[in-house]
Parts: C-alpha cells; sequence; structure tokens
C-alpha cells in the first residue's frame, strides 16, 4: 500500500513565521550521562511546518487542540489544483464538483522555495467559507503557512472557516500530488491547552 508523504520536513532549517521560534531538537540527556539511553527535547512553534490550527490560535475562547473532532483528520479528501491564482474564491471553485467531499485539499503552489518563508502566498477570500460550508466541506488543507494573506491581523478566513465550522490544515506538501479522491491522515497530537498541533500529513489512493 503506497502513502504519499504531505508533510514538510522539520529540521533547524525549516522556516518559521518571522520571528517564530524554530524547530529544534536536543539530545537533552544523552546515554554517556544517563547510562541507558539518549532522551530528547523538542522546541518549536506550533505554526512550523504541516499542522493544524486550532480555533484557540485566533480566538481565545475556542476549542484547543486535546478538544478537536478527531475524525476530521482521518478519511476520504479530495485534492484539488488551484494553482496559478493570488486569491481563491467561490468563482474559482464554481466549476469543480465537491459533491460528498468533507475533506479539501487545495494546491496552490504559491510557496515555491520551501527552505524560505514565503513573501506572498495565495489566500481565501472572505466568499469561500461559506461556499465551502454550503458544499459540506468541514476541513481545509492548503500548501500554506495561512489561509489568510501573511500580513494580515483580523485573519478573516481564519475567522469565516471558524464561523462555518471548517477546520484548518496548513503547510502541506502537495507539489507530487496528482488532483484527485485519496484518504488523509494527519492526526493532531493530543495536546493540552494548546493552539494547534504538529501533524504527520500522508495520503493513500
Ligand atoms: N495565523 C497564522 C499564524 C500566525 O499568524 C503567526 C504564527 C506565528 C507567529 C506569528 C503569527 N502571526 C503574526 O502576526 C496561521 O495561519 O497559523
Ligand atoms: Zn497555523
Ligand atoms: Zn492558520
Amino acid at each position: 500500500m503506497k502513502l504519499y508523504d504531505i508533510s514538510r520536513p522539520l529540521t533547524k532549517a525549516t522556516p518559521t513565521w518571522p520571528g517564530d521560534t524554530a524547530f529544534q531538537y536536543t539530545v537533552n540527556w544523552p546515554k554517556s550521562e544517563s547510562g541507558s539511553v539518549n532522551v530528547g527535547k523538542l522546541v518549536m512553534s506550533i505554526h512550523t511546518g504541516t499542522h493544524v490550527d486550532a480555533p484557540f490560535h485566533f480566538d481565545d475562547h475556542g476549542k484547543t487542540t486535546l478538544e478537536l473532532p478527531l475524525d476530521l483528520y482521518v478519511g476520504a479528501a479530495r485534492v484539488v489544483d488551484v494553482s496559478g491564482r493570488a486569491s481563491i474564491g467561490a468563482d474559482d471553485l464554481a466549476g469543480i464538483d465537491l459533491s460528498g467531499v468533507t475533506r479539501l485539499l487545495l494546491k496552490t503552489m504559491s510557496w515555491s522555495e520551501p527552505e524560505t518563508f514565503p513573501a506572498e502566498i495565495c489566500y481565501l477570500r472572505p466568499d469561500l467559507p461559506p461556499f465551502l460550508a454550503e458544499k459540506g466541506i468541514r476541513l481545509l488543507g492548503l500548501d500554506v503557512p495561512s489561509v489568510d494573506p501573511l500580513e494580515s491581523k483580523e485573519l478573516p478566513a481564519h475567522h469565516g472557516l471558524h464561523q462555518h465550522g471548517i477546520y484548518i490544515l496548513e503547510g502541506l506538501l502537495l507539489d507530487a500530488i496528482e488532483p484527485g479522491d485519496y484518504e488523509l491522515i494527519a492526526l493532531p497530537l493530543a495536546l493540552s491547552g494548546a493552539d494547534g498541533s504538529p501533524v504527520r500529513a500522508v495520503l493513500r489512493r
């Protein structure tokens, strides 16, 4: 059975949001000291690499990671190519059949250099969340670090998706994935109180 890995590798060079915490793995308690095992320590921003946003990320009263509905992160998903656009709205998806789709992954291809944080990304226009909710979408995944323009402080797409009951998966790597239907597995860790979680996201045909 072939699995397609759609996760960005986490290394000390993985780009972060400007000013945010880079991924750092250290052997905090080496075998030479413990006598039996290497014990690692992980430091990173939750928004580095491939991750889910919990509503608490942009809403102080929103669900935290441990409270997320797990069933959304496992199951049938459709990958749609929307590359070459500066933003995505209802118009861009109007011609695409989304009937029966719960999990939608948008391939924007707007993060061309994986070693650097993008200067500009394809973002979602405000008419997209109600359109997707009407179609029955509950999870939206993208190959960019945000669903809003990078400089946005109001975060209209984050809030719009949340108001329409749509959960967010960001930072996917979809370059090698043909559009079509797959099974997605991208489970968040069981992190108490957190604003999201890194995920290992995979697709299988
Ligand atoms: N909302 C973004 C993350 C974000 O905005 C952010 C992440 C880390 C450090 C700063 C951030 N925003 C600063 O304005 C996201 O899409 O997850
Ligand atoms: Zn995020
Ligand atoms: Zn986000």
